[in-house]
């Protein structure tokens, strides 16, 4: 078949497509959304949530605050708003960090939350200022119980203006580039907290705009972008986003394919930066030779084909993809840290080459990537 943009959809006889069976699985549309709120230390995470459970949105929330105690089995406020009206209840979530908690009890209380559905229609989590978000995001596609009832719909981060390049600087305890792939990779903190939110982020609020200069807010707009070049950023007074819906609620950050790299930039923070390749149309039978390519990228951090004297050693926090396949349906890649999907594209695509989208450690000149990426899939048709 042609290539042609503007070919008419074909039209199916709906009078002989087959009747559907009643479904098993709980149809995609009926899964509650969760937004994951992140940011350091006093970044304006609470501020943001009170702001969003004041606006009118018509969405009923189902808020957890993840609050760092040390007391044991602290309980947890869960706030559910509806028409402005709050009702809040108590919800335990276990003690210590989010990414452990949410692993184990963490996991019980949202699917206890789960039990209760119907009260609400949307979940916002606020994770603690040390929470590193790569550890939390890949649970709604590794736990099937909770995947089925819950996907995830973004990482919001929020960054203080003031303070973030501060944080940024912060000289790294460790100076290994990639460590051990447990995970638990958080408990020897090779980077700052504050690249990790920052490189994990689906939007990014740049609060606080009230305490620095015009100046001072681009630099660190600009060095921001360095380190995530495809994260929307928002600048804000208070957490107040323009609108909340699009920008915090319903990003379909992990669904959609639509991302813009901001470009320049790209040496400004030695830790982390972004980089994208492309690739024209593939065949459908090319897919599997980028799931290996992804699996030696991801899982084992090695780079196919790459220089035999220098080979980059690298970590990847974050990595987005589109497949453009005209004999098949397009594909969308998704990873955080090693785990990734390879999943089928809701509609076509309007792009018409493939790209993939790469955020992490040590990653080096696109170029490199780019040439590994184009021999993988010239020796897939060999
Ligand atoms: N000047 C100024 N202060 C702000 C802004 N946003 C939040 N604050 C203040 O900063 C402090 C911390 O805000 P929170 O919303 O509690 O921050 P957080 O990220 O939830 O903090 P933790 O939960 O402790 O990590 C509060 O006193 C806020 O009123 C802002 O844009 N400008
Ligand atoms: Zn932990």
């Amino acid at each position: 078949m042609l290539e042609d943009d503007d070919a008419p959809p074909e039209l199916v006889d709906v009078s002989t497509l087959p009747v559907e069976q009643d479904a098993v699985e709980e149809p995609a549309q009926s899964r509650v959304p969760i937004t994951i709120v992140t940011g350091y230390l006093g970044a304006g995470k609470t501020t943001l949530l009170n702001y969003i459970l004041t606006e009118k949105h018509g969405k009923k929330i189902a808020v957890i605050m993840n609050e760092f105690g040390d007391s044991t089995d602290i309980e947890k406020p869960l706030t559910v708003n509806q028409d402005g009206q709050e009702v809040t209840e108590w919800m335990e979530v276990g003690n210590g960090c989010i990414c452990c908690s949410v692993k184990d009890t963490g996991v019980m209380a949202l699917e206890s939350l789960m039990g209760r559905r119907g009260t609400f229609d949307y979940i916002l989590l606020e994770t603690t200022g040390l929470a590193d978000p790569g550890n939390i995001a890949p649970i709604f596609w590794m736990d099937e119980s909770l995947g089925s009832s819950i996907y995830l719909d973004g990482i919001v981060t929020l960054v203080d203006a003031k303070n973030i390049s501060k944080l940024l600087d912060e000289p790294s305890p460790e100076e290994t580039v990639h460590d051990d792939h447990d995970d638990h990779r958080h408990d020897s903190p090779t980077l700052s907290m504050a690249h990790m939110q920052i490189s994990h982020a689906d939007v990014i609020i740049l609060n606080k705009a009230d305490l620095v200069s015009e100046t001072e807010l681009e630099a660190v707009r600009d060095r921001i972008s360095a380190i995530n070049g495809v994260a929307r950023v928002h600048v804000t007074d208070h957490s107040k986003t323009p609108q909340i819906e699009g920008v915090v609620l319903d990003l379909h950050a992990y669904d959609a394919v639509d991302f813009d790299i901001t470009k320049g930039h790209s040496h400004i923070d030695p830790a982390i930066s972004t980089i994208s390749i492309t690739h024209a149309p593939i065949s459908s039978s090319q897919v599997p030779a980028v799931d290996a390519w992804l699996r030696s990228v991801l899982w084992e951090c090695t780079l196919p084909n790459s220089p035999q004297d220098k080979p980059p050693r690298f970590d990847i926090h974050r990595l987005k993809g589109l497949l453009v396949v005209p004999d098949g349906p397009d594909k969308i890649i998704q990873a955080v840290r090693e785990i990734f999907e390879i999943r089928e594209a809701q509609a076509s695509s309007e792009s018409r080459e493939c790209k993939i989208v790469l955020i992490g450690r040590g990653l080096g000149e696109a170029e490199v990537w780019q040439r590994s990426f184009d021999e993988c899939l010239q020796a897939s048709l060999e």
